[in-house]
């Protein structure tokens, strides 16, 4: 619901004058808590200290390429995503596919073989590609099943889930190695960030049950057709903008700290701006750093929550080497390929981005290394990159792209609420129960924006359903 400017106004300070919010952080968390607040009549600046909206999904220019700092994609589960891409009016620019279907090639047996689903129930809607999927052995198909049913029956927000590794429950559930690699693997590190030994089985149950086990059509993939900062950045610029959201880029917020008449001041260099709440939308080593005393229990906990990178390879070819808009790959070092040629803005050739998550091992290596390992790579993959000829070759690294997934890591998220009144959290990486994905950054804006209404007072609606 979104209310009226002139509406009478209510909350903390009574008739006469709007309640005012202060976000921090223009990331999806941030653009959402801002949207959400103003949406319910509140006075609202936002400030972000980039030039841009959109945080960690963002877009840039080189040349005529619109690049994106790493292929992002969502699932038709991502529910309260949807509800961001349909506020700034872009689900059109990033559709989900009909019916998921990923094609998965293995580089050594040079087989190709497909995750697909049908309109059956669950489970059954994957039984037939599950029992089909050449990269297994039959007992490993029928093992996979098992332990599918057995995930199904996990709780994913049991705290003592949290401390165990996914990779020794697979383990101790039958899976192989490469059943390990070939499946659970191929979803998890692209949706985890982390193999399945790093990774919590808590959130692990979170995806693989939400994703693939909840609806048939949960695990429906979408992506942006077009560069992700004119979503992000451009068109929720212009819905912040039509929600009369005041939108401040370039605008580092250096201390937050309560005025003696009780109200919040937002230092930003040249002003100070007082609000009745404060929406903190930042990354949890910022978080940490603007805190007011007092606000967490234990705020050095924050630090706890370690960070994980993503790398993408971005390759230029004079022609086209893919014809499928993106596939994933076995034995080799290549994960996730997309085509990014039409959203780019390429005129001629092809243009793909390899997607590369979980990449501690790389993160740091030089463009020449990462050149010589990947291009041979990409044409044992694709037969049509021998003798195309590549026209341009780049990498976007991003050290802290997600919060690192690790066993443990959910009791140091922290929740919306802080122990001051008046000031909320958000951001992917706070107790979302989701991992680090624009799904969590979306849910957590909606949550610190409903606690921060619920305080005041305020009206508000349930923006989006959960899924099933
Ligand atoms: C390469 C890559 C690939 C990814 N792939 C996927 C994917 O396929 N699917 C998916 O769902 N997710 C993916 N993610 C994760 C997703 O992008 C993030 O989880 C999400 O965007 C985080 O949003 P956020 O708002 O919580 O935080 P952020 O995006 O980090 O936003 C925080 C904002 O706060 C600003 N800020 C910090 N300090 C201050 C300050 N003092 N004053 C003002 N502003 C400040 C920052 O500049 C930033 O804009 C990927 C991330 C990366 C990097």
């Amino acid at each position: 619901m979104r209310q009226d400017d002139t509406q009478p106004e209510g909350g903390a300070d009574g008739p006469g004058k709007r309640a005012s919010a202060v976000v921090v952080g223009g990331g999806l968390a941030g653009v959402t808590s801002a949207l959400a607040l103003a949406d319910a009549g509140l006075d609202v600046t936002l400030l972000e200290g980039r030039p841009r909206l959109g945080g960690l999904a963002f877009s840039f220019q080189r040349g005529e390429l619109t690049v994106d700092n790493g292929q992002h994609v969502y699932l038709r589960c991502c529910t309260a995503y949807k509800w961001f891409l349909d506020r700034v009016e872009g689900a059109h620019l990033a559709p989900l596919q009909e019916r998921l279907d990923v094609p998965v090639l293995d580089a050594d047996r040079h087989r190709l073989g497909r995750l697909r689903r049908t309109a059956l129930p669950v489970p059954l809607h994957l039984a037939a590609s599950l029992a089909t999927y050449p990269h297994l052995s039959l007992a490993e198909r029928a093992n996979v099943g098992r332990a599918a049913l057995a995930l199904k029956g996990l709780d994913p927000a049991d705290p003592a889930l949290d401390n165990q590794d996914f990779g020794s429950w697979l383990a101790a559930h039958g899976q192989s190695k490469r059943a390990i690699e070939a499946l659970w693997d191929l979803v998890g590190v692209a949706t985890l960030n982390a193999v399945a030994g790093d990774a919590s089985l808590g959130l692990a149950a979170m995806v693989f049950k939400t994703g693939l086990l909840s609806e048939p059509g949960a695990a429906d993939i979408g992506w942006a057709r077009v560069p992700l900062g004119d979503i992000h950045d451009g068109l929720a610029r212009k819905a912040l903008d039509s929600a009369g959201v005041r939108t401040e880029l370039r605008t580092r917020v250096t201390s937050i700290s309560r005025s003696k008449n009780g109200n919040w001041r937002v230092e930003v260099p040249g002003e100070t701006i007082e609000a009745d709440t404060v929406v903190l939308a930042v990354a949890q080593a910022e978080t940490h750093d603007l805190l007011p005393d007092g606000a967490l229990d234990e705020p050095d906990r924050l630090l706890g929550i370690d960070t994980a990178p993503i790398l993408n390879i971005h390759v230029v070819y004079d022609r086209k080497v893919l014809k499928k808009p993106f596939f994933a790959a076995l034995g080799t070092p290549v994960q996730w390929v997309f085509d990014r040629t039409e959203a780019s803005g390429l005129a001629q050739g092809q243009y793909l981005a390899l997607s590369q998550s979980a990449a501690q091992d790389e993160i740091d290596a030089p463009v020449a290394a990462l050149r010589e390992r990947y291009l041979p790579e990409l044409e044992r993959l694709l037969p049509a990159a021998h003798g195309a000829r590549v026209l341009d070759f780049f990498v976007t690294r991003e050290r802290t792209a997600t919060f690192a997934p690790t066993p443990g890591v959910g009791r140091l998220r922290p929740g919306a609420r802080t122990n001051e009144s008046g000031l909320y959290l958000a951001g992917a990486w706070t107790a979302t129960g989701w991992p680090a994905t624009m799904e969590g950054a979306v849910r957590s804006g909606i949550t610190a924006a409903r606690a921060a209404l619920t305080a005041l007072d305020r009206p508000h609606d349930h923006l989006f359903e959960e899924a099933a």
